[in-house]
């Protein structure tokens, strides 16, 4: 394990290219602050280049990092060759890595919106559909926002599945999981849902927020955003008495 005096170690995080990963965490997490996803140090990003695992502190406030800030784990060995002092990896590492692992995806969301939490809320009541285990939506543009899978870099089908978007006829499920006293602790859950629901691009937690990934940054930014849209617009339905899928 290398420490932020090991010069090698802070080429890592040295770049003058904004979409670095380094560089991108810090400026995505910025933003995201701005929709109300990583208030309050939750939620967060982490990038998954080349040989490397880019991922940010915990406990700190997501909009202020700095590329220093990020730690660096080598992708082979799970070992970590950058690690900020005074500092502990994020505790959603263990959920970022499950969806590398699991789905080959190379960027990873979680967000602490509260259209996310409150649509987990309103799924428990059981109004909107039979199973409270599972937010289904359909007949709403924004599903083609969404891919089957998550991580479209598998371009083959497994057992005949279908690869790309949702079509605006298809019905999205995005799998809950319970909460758990500490985030670590729900990487058990959250790989079981993973293996459950194969065209799943992410995962809600009930009373907690969602976890979201992509083939890469864009992908999953804009399904973390599409995602978002429809949490709201589910709420907003459910306000006026409209049904999430038909
Ligand atoms: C507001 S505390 C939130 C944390 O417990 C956790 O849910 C979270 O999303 C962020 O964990 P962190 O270790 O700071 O990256
Ligand atoms: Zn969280």
């Amino acid at each position: 394990m290398a420490d932020t005096q090991n010069a090698s170690a802070e080429a890592l995080i040295k770049s003058e290219d904004p979409k670095h990963p380094a560089n991108l965490i810090c400026s995505l997490c910025r933003q995201f602050y701005t929709f109300g996803w990583v208030t309050g140090t939750g939620g967060g990003i982490s990038i998954r280049h080349e040989d490397h695992v880019f991922l940010a502190p915990s406990g700190v406030e997501k909009e202020l990092m700095q590329p220093e800030n990020i730690f660096v784990m080598d992708w082979a060995s799970k070992e970590y060759i950058r690690r900020p002092l005074a500092l502990k990896p994020s505790a959603c590492t263990p959920l970022f890595l499950a969806a590398f692992t699991q789905r080959d995806a190379r960027a990873c969301i979680h967000t602490h919106s509260q259209w996310a939490v409150l649509v987990t809320l309103l799924c428990e009541t059981g109004q909107q559909g039979p199973d409270p285990g599972v937010f289904a939506m359909n007949k709403i543009e924004q599903i083609k926002g969404i891919s089957r899978g998550g991580a479209g870099s598998m371009e083959v089908a497994e057992g005949g599945r279908k690869l790309g978007n949702l079509g605006y006829f298809d019905t999205m499920q995005i799998p809950i999981i319970e909460n758990t006293a500490h985030e670590e602790d729900l990487r058990e859950s959250l790989e079981e849902a993973i293996v459950k629901w194969p065209e799943t691009c992410a995962v809600l937690v009930k009373r907690h927020g969602v976890y979201v990934w992509g083939k890469n940054v864009t992908q999953a930014k804009t399904q973390a955003e599409s995602l978002d849209y429809l949490f709201q617009l589910a709420v907003e339905m459910h306000k006026l008495g409209l049904k999430w899928v038909s």
